[in-house]
């Protein structure tokens, strides 16, 4: 049987087709053949087409690590962030010890924008670099935010407000932060808070402050006059105020016999209970309002 087979096959397979008159298994030959060359050429047009992407994305991704826009910290899409561009010879004097932080001022009426005109706002050079931008032009310092209060003020400003944030100028320690006593070029005392960047603390606290008591005009309330925003400095100015602290006020430092009877504290507690109430409803337009973390009220 196989060998009926095999003849037959031979037989057939030895036939002379159409082609050229060229026999039936080199008609077939030809034809695997053309095959395997047309899977080859596919393949390897396969292979070219995938090493271009590949070269292409890594020459982006190069050319992205050298843009500007990658020249700062990841920061989310909202983010607006003010980097100081000091000459040579005028380096910060200061550079706290803050790490790198993310700036989440989130709320678009909340960021800092700036202004191309001249401004009396601040001084110095600075650049803005927006995220979603990969052009960073280099504009004049910021105008306050939409929240339309205070002034912003650049690194070197306090800097110089502050004798290089020395030591002697130290007025204080808060939860969030070391307090300098600042004299403004124009002679306005300040209290300068330098905020602690412990687990994005700074930016909260910041958040904070600037959303609440930014905005805020009250007798019995410390003015926060404006901030600094600068690289992952976060800073806040106050207005400076003489008084001594509520501890110095309460336990010590005004002689054996307190200017503080009964019925001043009482009055205090009460007054400080009333504002405490109503601080978020005078204070805060838009819910959930943050829950009070500082000892103002
Ligand atoms: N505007 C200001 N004028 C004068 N001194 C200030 C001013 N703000 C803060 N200080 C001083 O700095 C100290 C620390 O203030 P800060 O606001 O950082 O913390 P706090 O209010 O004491 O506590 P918390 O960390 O809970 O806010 C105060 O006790 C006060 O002596």
């Amino acid at each position: 049987m196989s060998v009926f087979n095999t003849g037959f096959l031979n037989t057939e397979l030895s036939k002379p087709t159409s082609v050229f008159g060229l026999r039936l298994w080199v008609v077939i030959g030809i034809c695997v053949g053309a095959f395997i060359v047309l899977i080859l050429f596919l393949l390897s047009l396969c292979i070219t087409c995938r090493c271009r992407k590949s070269h292409n994305y890594h020459r982006s991704r190069r050319g992205k690590r050298l843009g500007p826009s990658e020249l700062t910290p990841v920061v989310s899409k909202e983010i607006q962030e003010i980097v100081h561009v000091a000459a040579p010879d005028q380096r910060p004097m200061f550079t706290p010890a803050v790490p790198e932080i993310q700036i989440d001022i989130g709320k678009t009426e909340h960021r800092v924008v700036f202004s191309d005109r001249p401004s009396s706002h601040g001084s110095g050079e600075s650049k803005l670099t927006n995220a979603t931008d990969s052009t960073s032009t280099p504009v004049g310092p910021p105008e306050v935010s939409h929240l339309g209060w205070g002034h912003w003020y650049t690194l070197r400003e306090l800097e110089a407000a502050t004798n290089g944030f020395s030591d002697e100028n130290v007025i204080g320690e808060g939860g969030y932060g070391i307090v300098y006593l600042g004299v403004l070029q124009d002679k306005t005392k300040v209290a300068v808070k330098n905020l602690l960047n412990n687990r994005g603390q700074a930016e909260k606290e910041f958040k904070v402050e600037v959303e609440t008591i930014g905005r805020a005009r009250h007798k019995n309330l410390v003015r926060l006059l404006g901030y600094c925003v600068e690289g992952a400095y976060r800073m806040l100015v106050y207005e400076y105020v003489d008084n001594g602290n509520l501890d110095q006020r309460l336990h010590g430092e005004a002689g054996p016999i307190s200017p503080l009877t009964w019925d001043i504290r009482m009055n205090i507690i009460v007054g400080t209970a009333k504002g405490y109430c109503n601080f978020p409803l005078n204070l805060c337009s838009y819910a959930p309002p943050p829950p009070p973390t500082h000892a103002y009220v």
